[in-house]
């Protein structure tokens, strides 16, 4: 596992830009897992100015998105479907028939969970996939104890992530308990994987998935598995971890050695 750490938010922003435009060059038909909440949110607007500025076009892009509240239709303000119309898919060139997002409302939810798993399978698997970090160390919907070789399904979600999500919602407006998320061994399926965390509250999450042991506890701690995963966090979100000078350390001697063989990360 890779650790990069920067200084701030926007520089968290700017790298995970940098990964997906050059993703995008090297496959422009790549298939990519995208995430919500706030801390893809500058990564998006980045990613939206390089279309507007003709440096990348979403024209083959296919993208699946980690999960969905259970219950919301895709029209609701506050589903993961509207999340994503409003802060990436309205302003980008993508065919809006190659976005997919688990089916929240679906009469037959269970169907629905393995209808995705397959409509992953029937492009070929997910090139790139972006990951957020919960407080609790989920990633997706997968809470932990999440099985780490689960699958897309029904999952309940804890009172801490109910809280930390009520943010989106309005006073007394129905909040789902429920939602449906790819499952750990889902995610680690993909190719690469980028995990993006800022703020000093991820940082007990962050160093238990990086430095921690492999468990369901920590569902992040999974990409502890992964051959291509990278966590990139802000210094904020890196305070809590024991080996901040190898990791800064690694990514200079990586950095030199791709300049030195005139490579591309
Ligand atoms: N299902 C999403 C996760 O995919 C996301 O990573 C997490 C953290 O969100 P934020 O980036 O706002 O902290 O929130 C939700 O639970």
């Amino acid at each position: 596992m890779q650790v990069v750490i920067l200084a701030d938010g926007a520089a968290v922003a700017d790298y995970g830009a940098k990964v997906f435009k050059q993703q995008i060059a090297q496959k422009p038909n790549s298939v990519l897992g995208l995430a919500t909440g706030s801390t893809p949110l500058a990564l998006y607007k980045r990613l939206i100015a390089a279309y507007q500025a003709a440096e990348l076009s979403f024209a083959q892009v296919k993208t699946f998105n980690l999960d969905e509240y259970l219950g919301l239709a895709p029209e609701h303000p506050q589903s993961y479907r509207a999340f994503m119309q409003q802060h990436l898919f309205a302003h980008i060139d993508i065919n809006p028939e190659h976005t997919y997002v688990p089916l929240g409302a679906a009469a037959d939810p269970w169907q629905a969970c393995m209808d995705y798993e397959q409509l992953i399978l029937n492009v070929g698997g997910i090139d790139l996939q972006l990951l957020g970090l919960g407080r609790n160390g989920h990633i997706g919907f997968n809470e932990p104890t999440s099985s780490l070789q689960s699958r897309t399904r029904i999952k309940t979600l804890t009172a801490q992530t109910i809280t930390d999500n009520a943010r989106f919602f309005k006073a007394g407006e129905y909040q789902p308990h429920l939602s449906i998320t790819m499952g750990i061994g889902t995610i680690l399926e993909a190719k690469k994987i980028m995990l993006l965390a800022t703020g000093s509250a991820k940082a007990p999450a962050v160093q238990a998935l990086v430095e921690g042991p492999l468990s369901a506890v920590c569902p992040a701690s999974a990409l502890q598995l992964h051959p291509q995963a990278i966590v990139v966090v802000d210094e904020a979100a890196a305070s809590a971890l024991q080996h901040q000078a190898f990791y800064r350390h690694v990514a200079k001697e990586t950095a030199a050695l791709y300049q030195r063989s005139q490579r591309q990360p």
